[in-house]
């Protein structure tokens, strides 16, 4: 059970609707919603959005994050440059349980110009409802640390 639990969501503005829906699946499932924004459909750039996030995770204020943008590539790289960031992208279910079973992943990125929001919300449920398997993997995931 996730509840009580508090996750970031931020996008750029390719991904505003899609992390809507994240926000209110996510929701339902019981999790706290941080929602960064943006809401505005102009123009933004996707670093600053996936910096604000991961400094969310970071900070203790939520245990997961979840970022958007069209690819999901460019803010998984801005919020995997905050140490103790491990953000992948996912485009399958199986890759999204496996980001936490196996690499304590502590956010997921989300390509919204990618995947259509029925995929996406089943990621993003197979992301948060997964837990790390910890044993022979907690010595490799620590060995991603500076
Ligand atoms: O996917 C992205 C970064 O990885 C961005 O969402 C994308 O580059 C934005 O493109 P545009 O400014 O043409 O809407």
């Amino acid at each position: 059970m996730t509840a009580n639990k508090r996750l970031v969501l931020s996008s750029d503005h390719a991904a505003i609707d899609l992390r809507k829906e994240v926000a209110a699946f996510a929701a339902a499932q019981g999790w706290d919603v941080l929602d960064l924004g943006p809401d505005s459909p102009e123009s933004t750039d996707y670093p600053k959005h996936g910096k604000a996030a991961a400094e969310a995770v970071v900070s203790g204020e939520c245990q997961l994050g979840i970022v958007l943008c069209g690819t999901g590539q460019g803010i998984m790289m801005a919020a995997n440059k905050v140490p103790g960031i491990r953000c992948g992208v996912c485009s399958d279910t199986f890759s999204a349980r496996m980001i936490r079973q196996h690499n304590d992943a502590n956010m997921l990125s989300i390509g919204a110009r990618v995947v259509g929001t029925g995929l996406a919300l089943e990621i993003v449920d197979a992301f948060l409802s997964t837990e790390f398997e910890g044993g022979r993997h907690a010595k490799r995931v620590a060995m991603i640390e500076p």
